[in-house]
């Protein structure tokens, strides 16, 4: 009694009451603007074009026949995962019917490391999907993988449907550089397997990528001769599309807690960037999270404004913590020669306030690195995980002419995400980044003023 006295004499509640209280959530169905969702046929806007030429493709498996290899190709968000997975989901329904054995599996090349990790992953999902024993990842050759893998295949279906996101950035690590990387091998292997007849059943590889070349360009010799994919082309949305996509997904929201002008706002937002699909979602959700946590009854722009920090953040975070030490310095060096520069930028005649020239960049990176007293690696390094950053896209790469036969040079765009949040979220990551802003913000300003002005 004393203790509860105590209580309300503070105005707190207990746990179980706080528990217990009133929730109120902008949310209706929140799974609608999930990441990983693949919403129904009726949510999908458009891509009338790719949906033909995926169903094409798909359709001879449901007849008995093999069907193609896909590549479906375009950048980031613009769809090319829920138009394969949907149009598979579609499809296992009918096979079921006609008593065909089909199951589909995907996996991301972003987040894995080596072959190995991505053909035990695709052994792994097929076993979650068909009920089968899980078997372990360690003390197994990437041969027993594959082989566990055509096993699964023979006998327990008649086509498996493996999409493999991403391809492109599924590299390897122990590669050097005369070896091609694991994409490669990978692809080789699966789409060999059905050619030699070593199987029974048959794999159908659904590949999507962001980059077609680098991921083409690859390919070793005996790949290129043994993968020959339809290909389907995707490409960036525009705001009109996007609040169209946005619209389809309102119900994720109670009635009346959605502003009117938040799907135009947030529309425009992502269209000013990629014309991302993903970000435009990603961007809507974080704006109801934010309602929610200042227990506002509804969304408004200021919501969606706020939220285009934290996701953008959640981009760079993303790629930040898959990538080396020494790539995020680089990426810092980068971001910093915008962040500090960005006015000086903006007067010069041949650089603009989004991007940075890399020759600076790069003298930010051994400035950084001296300061620091961390290892300095070669400039040949320094340009190769920029090359790589580039394929992330946390930045782009352009080629630029200094006029007056004064030579050409690589900058790198902030395009999409701001270079200011990139040093803010760098610096909360790690505290060697932290230190060197909070040691002298102005020696960080004036080092970059210098190196641009020399440029
Ligand atoms: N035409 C569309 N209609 C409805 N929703 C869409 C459409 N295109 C994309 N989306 C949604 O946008 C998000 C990103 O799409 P998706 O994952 O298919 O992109 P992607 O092209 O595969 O991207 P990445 O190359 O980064 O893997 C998903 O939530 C998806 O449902």
């Amino acid at each position: 009694m004393a203790e509860d006295s105590e209580q309300q004499d503070s105005a707190q509640l207990s746990i179980s009451e706080q528990l217990s209280s009133d929730y109120h959530t902008v949310f209706r169905d929140k799974d609608l603007i999930e990441p990983d969702t693949i919403v129904d046929e009726d949510r999908i806007v458009g891509r009338d074009e790719q949906l033909t030429k995926v169903i094409n493709v798909i359709k001879p498996a449901l007849h008995g026949d093999q069907p193609e290899d896909m590549l479906l190709r375009g950048p980031s968000g613009t769809g090319k995962t829920l138009i394969a997975g949907t149009v598979a989901t579609k499809a296992i329904k009918i096979a079921q019917e006609r008593d065909i054995r089909m199951d589909f599996v995907e996996i991301n090349g972003k987040h894995k490391k080596s072959e190995h990790e991505a053909i035990h992953q695709i052994v792994h999902e097929y076993e979650l999907s068909l009920g089968l024993n899980l078997t372990s990842k360690a003390g197994v050759s990437t041969s027993s993988r594959y082989d566990r893998l055509f096993e699964i295949v023979n006998e327990h279906l008649d086509i498996g449907v493996i999409v493999l996101d991403e391809l492109d950035l599924l590299v390897g690590d122990s590669r050097n550089n005369d070896e091609a990387p694991a994409f490669s091998d990978i692809l080789y292997k699966l789409s060999r397997a059905k050619r030699i007849g070593k199987m029974d059943s048959t794999i159908t590889l659904i590949v999507t990528t962001n980059s077609p070349n680098t991921l083409m360009s690859g390919l070793n010799s005996r790949t290129a001769s043994t993968f020959n994919p339809t290909e389907v082309g995707f490409a960036d949305y525009n705001a009109p599309e996007l609040q169209e996509i946005l619209n389809h997904r309102q119900d994720a929201f109670h009635e009346g807690t959605l502003e009117e002008e938040v799907i135009p706002y947030t529309a425009a937002i992502a269209a000013q960037g990629e014309g991302d699909a993903r970000f435009a979602i990603d961007l809507l959700r974080e704006a109801g999270n934010i309602a929610n946590r200042r227990e506002d009854q509804s969304v408004s722009t200021a919501h969606a404004e706020a939220a285009k920090n934290q996701v953008e953040k959640n981009y760079i975070i993303d790629v930040i913590e898959n990538v080396s030490f020494q790539k995020q310095v680089s990426l810092f060096a980068t971001a910093i020669v915008n962040s500090y520069g960005q006015e000086q930028l903006g007067r010069s005649e041949w650089l603009n306030e989004r991007s940075a020239p890399a020759p600076v960049a790069h003298s930010l990176y051994k400035w950084f690195t001296e300061y620091n007293g961390i290892e300095q690696r070669s400039k040949h390094s320094f340009l190769r995980w920029m090359r790589e950053l580039s394929t992330y896209e946390v930045i782009e790469i352009n080629r630029k002419g200094r006029g007056n036969e004064r030579g050409v040079f690589a900058e790198y765009v902030f395009h999409n995400l701001s270079a200011d949040v990139m040093v803010e979220t760098l610096a909360d990551k790690d505290e060697r980044f932290q230190a060197t802003l909070d040691d002298d913000d102005n020696l960080v300003r004036e080092t970059v003023r210098t190196h641009l002005s020399r440029f």
